[in-house]
């Protein structure tokens, strides 16, 4: 719409009360009801709007997401009212205006594969879906074919045999692990490049939602209301893949590996679960107290080592984002995907990636020749609400980010608590920030923990390297949520070149 002047439609219901709706310069929609005191006015940006029409029985049905209070929830708002015979022409227009307007170039009316887990996080999620999130996609009218799981392996079970052309996305209401499956599913697919470009909407119910957070912000990272719009409604948008490999296993990671403090952390500390996420700061500390060496050696085949750069690379990244990282799903041909993928390297494939460092040759990689207390890898910059551990992260640059601590004071390592939300721990010179384009870990003792997107692994050799935009999530906006910055007055003092 060019025009400034809002698009307007008054219906007049037969009991004598009418409601106006005005569309302005389709960004918000604003509709006004006589006779009805709980939602008299209401206020919306277009892309709250579920879903308009008018029906074959001239019925004028419109479903949208509004907050009551400037602070409050998002609600599910159903308005209706009857289109009168002069009106019909003014209703249809308007109804398919503002159809444009909310989905702004994305097929509404998608096709989900839903998986609940019903054992994720406090156990709620079955009616936290049937509550909240089901009215949201029926509203939208989405097609849903729901699964609840019945067991650890049943959403890579499914993944793995998924009808590709029968689904536009595939949600999963629980924590990243179901994330997880979904993708070593998609991998194991007869047709996994085709797979992977369905794309991953999580719907936060776990105990950890890292993808959420990365996704939706940190704001709307554990609102359930919000993911379920995002299922309706976001875009596709390419993101990285790892592959881990430990002897003759592949191992497909979207999020993050770890050993040392921060392993111990996620898989040592099961015996605290009853202290719900206290137990993390809990497991820190006595970690912290311990101070223990991680026994390993680490190569890197490093790109970036710079921490000014990095942050001037995400500012980059972000402000031309949209053509980029965003990709249109549909539009994509799985072929060009592999174009990109191979880097021109290797040619056009509907197979996986080829693994270019499955061996144990680092020449020419970086090794790390001080005493580390933990390296922990990955992609998005949050892991949890209070550690935003990888800032600098991008969803397609081809790199993933490896932060790499040294065996520091204990007094060092509890400050670094502070800020960690945002990013802070970032400018320790303690800890050392690499983007590269694959790494390995060789252990030096038997005894120790390696965590694959927080499932645990053998402590053994293994090497990680990245699949460039191999898999497809949901995203409202283009890029990861989460706003990072230089230190205004430090910043030229703590970069830290350590190659
Ligand atoms: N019906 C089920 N019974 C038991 N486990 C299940 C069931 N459905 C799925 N699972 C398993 O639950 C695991 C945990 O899921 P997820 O990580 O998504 O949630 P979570 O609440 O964050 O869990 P955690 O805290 O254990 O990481 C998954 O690895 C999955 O295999």
């Amino acid at each position: 719409m060019a025009s400034s002047e809002p698009l307007q439609l008054t219906i007049a219901n037969p009991n004598g009360s009418s409601t106006t709706f005005a569309l302005s310069g389709s960004a918000i929609l604003s509709v006004r009801r006589t006779g009805d005191k709980k939602w008299s006015h209401v206020e919306v940006p277009v892309r709250q709007v579920l879903y308009a029409e008018v029906t074959p029985d001239n019925a004028l049905e419109m479903s949208l997401l509004a907050r009551k209070k400037k602070k409050g929830p998002l609600s599910l708002v159903h308005i209706s009212g009857h289109v009168q015979e002069t009106e019909q022409a003014a209703a249809a227009s308007f109804v398919t205006e503002l159809m444009q307007a909310a989905y702004d170039g994305v097929e509404p009316r998608r096709r989900l594969k839903v998986l609940v887990n019903p054992k994720s996080g406090p156990g709620k999620s079955v009616s936290l879906y049937h509550d909240k999130v089901e009215p949201i996609l029926k509203a939208a009218r989405c097609t849903v074919d729901l699964t609840i799981t019945s067991h650890s392996l049943h959403a890579l079970e499914i993944a793995k045999d998924l009808s590709l052309d029968r689904y536009d996305a595939v949600a999963t209401m629980s924590g990243d692990g179901l994330v997880f499956e979904v993708v070593n599913g998609f991998a194991k697919h007869a047709e996994p490049m085709k797979a992977f470009r369905i794309p991953i909407t999580p719907i936060p119910s776990g105990s950890g939602n890292g993808l959420a957070l990365n996704i939706l912000g940190l704001k709307d990272g554990y609102d359930v209301t919000v993911a379920a719009l995002n299922a309706v409604k976001g875009r596709p948008m390419s993101i990285d893949m790892f592959s881990v490999t430990q002897g003759d296993q592949r191992i497909f990671s979207f999020f993050s590996q770890a050993v040392g403090l921060m392993a111990d952390l996620d898989l040592g500390t099961e015996h605290l679960r009853f202290l719900g996420s206290t137990r993390f700061v809990v497991g820190f500390l006595q970690a912290v107290a311990k101070n223990k060496k991680c026994p390993i050696k680490l190569h890197m085949k490093v790109v970036e080592s710079d921490k000014v750069r990095m942050v001037e690379q995400l500012h980059a990244a972000r402000s031309e984002n949209l053509p980029t990282s965003i990709a249109n799903a549909g539009e994509r041909e799985t072929s060009d995907l592999a174009a990109e993928q191979s880097n021109g390297e290797s040619p056009l494939s509907s197979a996986l990636p080829e693994l270019k460092y499955s061996n144990a040759d680092t020449k020419d990689w970086v090794t790390f020749d001080k005493p580390i207390l933990y390296v922990y890898a990955g992609k998005g910059p949050f892991v949890s609400r209070d550690l935003m551990q990888f800032p600098v992260s991008l969803p397609n640059d081809g790199l993933i980010d490896i932060v790499v601590q040294e065996v520091s004071t204990r007094g060092q390592m509890l400050k670094a608590m502070d800020g960690a939300e945002k990013g802070a721990q970032f400018w320790m010179d303690t800890q050392h920030y690499f983007k590269a384009e694959a790494y390995r870990v060789e252990p030096t003792s038997s005894k120790g923990l390696l965590s694959v997107d927080g499932e645990a692994y053998p402590f053994e050799p293994f090497t990680v390297e990245v699949h460039k935009g191999l898999a497809t999530l949901l995203s409202p906006c283009g890029y990861y949520q989460a706003d990072f910055d230089l230190p205004r007055r430090r910043a030229p003092a703590i970069a830290t070149n350590t190659r």
